[in-house]
């Protein structure tokens, strides 16, 4: 099988794809994450998981590479990761007590091309008050995280409804992922191990 790499440095990314019970390994992907003027949001996030596939895939054009992108989108706006607490505060507020959409985009580049989608999720936070706002913000968990919360640690429980993927909200969809990475030649389940008691 044509070894896989994951171009990126999320460690949710590689527990997800690990979960996917196939072997890969690391290598994260360097790229200008900044959106071009007027860029609508899904196309942004499209062509940074593209650009994070290529960008590792022109040096290893012998392997196949998955990138992917997650962004936060409130009002059309893209809420990145918070470049200091004072503004994952402020992402939070605005989140309180409204319905944003997660856009997670995968791109997989292989010697066919680079074939890419976007999966949309949309999350409803529970109203937040400015003292749990500020306690969540001195944890330190939004810090690395889009939009400023992680839907798999503390932040899960301001989620009160979520529509889509779980596992897209976390950074990495997995039914799509499967699927892309079939299309490339790639099929997950033939990797899976069985125990030879499960064979009669
Ligand atoms: C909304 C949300 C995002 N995130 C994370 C997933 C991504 O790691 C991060 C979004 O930033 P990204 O720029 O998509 O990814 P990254 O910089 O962490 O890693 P790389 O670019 O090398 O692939 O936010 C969560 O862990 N939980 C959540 O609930």
């Amino acid at each position: 099988m044509t070894a896989i790499i994951l171009a990126s440095a999320s460690p949710r990314r590689s527990e997800l794809l690990a979960g996917m019970g196939l072997p890969f390994t690391v290598q994260p992907a360097h790229i200008d994450e900044t959106p071009r003027e007027s860029e609508p949001p899904g196309a942004y996030v499209e062509r940074l998981a593209r650009e994070k596939a290529l960008a590792v895939f022109a040096e290893h054009s012998q392997q196949l590479v998955l990138g992917s992108d997650t962004s936060v989108i409130l009002d059309q706006t893209i809420l990145g990761k918070p470049g200091d607490a004072a503004e994952a505060r402020d992402m939070l507020a605005r989140l309180s007590g409204r319905t944003h959409q997660v856009i997670t985009a995968i791109a997989v580049a292989a010697e066919g091309g680079c074939q890419s989608m976007q999966v949309l999720t949309e999350v409803t936070f529970r109203s937040l008050s400015e003292e749990e706002i500020a306690a969540y913000v001195a944890t330190g968990e939004p810090m690395d995280k889009a939009g400023g919360y992680g839907i798999q640690g503390l932040g899960g429980i301001f989620v009160k409804q979520l529509k889509g993927s779980y596992s897209a909200v976390v950074g990495l969809p997995l039914q799509e992922t499967a699927a892309l990475l079939a299309d490339a030649g790639c099929i997950v389940w033939k990797h899976w191990p069985s125990r030879p008691e499960s064979q009669s």
